[in-house]
């Protein structure tokens, strides 16, 4: 966790189509309402190289992509991102929102992909050091549904081409992981409409602000 005086490191994670492009536009509306200073990024992106490493990896490709070379080019871009982006911002006191972060690894490259997480976790730590999300807002749906949402709004990328099992095994580990510490995870069902899921959103943020 981040131990600096105000800033607070809030990721939001999910599968595909959960809302989160959605959601974001409430929290940050919610936080200019409150005069909170943040800024929003997200992953894997944020730099201008860590965007480059995003596209590379969103990209379909004929080869096909092995999962450690995926896995690693995931944790350069947080690499680049954190030193960068991250870092500073919450040294300046400032709440940083993260659409997507190293759950989302836990998630996919653990969950969906099966590389071990003992792997992941050295990475983190190597990448990281202690620092890891104060709160983590998990949007979850069904991913039957969050793949019709996420149809509806373009072209699949390379993740969201994969096949529902992947999904349901992406949804499966960001759910353990949210229920084996569920006081730094909020669960957000993203299956009732977008009204019921901000109500929640506005409660957790309430609750992370309360705390400062
Ligand atoms: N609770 C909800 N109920 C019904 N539709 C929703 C809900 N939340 C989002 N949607 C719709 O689902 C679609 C996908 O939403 P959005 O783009 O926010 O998802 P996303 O998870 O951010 O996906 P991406 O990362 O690809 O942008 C949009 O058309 C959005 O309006
Ligand atoms: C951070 C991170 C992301 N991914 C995958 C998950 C998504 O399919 C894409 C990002 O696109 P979106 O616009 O956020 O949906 O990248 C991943 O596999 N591992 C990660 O650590």
């Amino acid at each position: 966790m981040s131990d600096l005086p105000n800033g607070k490191f809030i990721t939001l994670e999910g599968g595909e189509g959960v809302g989160k492009s959605t959601n974001l536009r409430f929290i940050t509306q919610w936080l200019t309402e409150q005069g909170i200073p943040f800024i929003q990024t997200r992953e894997p992106g944020g730099t201008p190289l860590a965007e480059q490493l995003r596209n590379l990896l969103l990209e379909k490709r004929e080869e096909g992509v092995d999962p450690t070379a995926e896995l690693l080019m995931v944790f350069a871009a947080r690499a680049q991102h954190l030193q960068r982006v991250i870092l500073p911002a919450l040294a300046e006191g400032k709440w940083v929102i993260c659409d997507r972060f190293t759950d989302a690894t836990y998630a996919y490259q653990g969950g969906g992909r099966e590389l071990d997480s003992n792997l992941i976790a050295q990475l983190e730590q190597t990448v990281q050091g202690d620092l890891r999300p104060d709160q983590v807002l998990l949007l979850d749906v069904d991913p039957e549904i969050g793949l019709q949402r996420a149809a509806s709004t373009g072209e699949a990328d390379r993740f969201e081409s994969e096949q529902i099992h992947f999904f349901n095994k992406v949804r499966a580990a960001y759910l353990d992981r949210a229920h084996s510490d569920p006081d730094r995870y909020a669960v957000i069902d993203a299956s009732v409409p977008l009204e019921q899921v901000q109500e929640n959103l506005a409660v957790a943020l309430g609750k992370i602000a309360s705390a400062l």
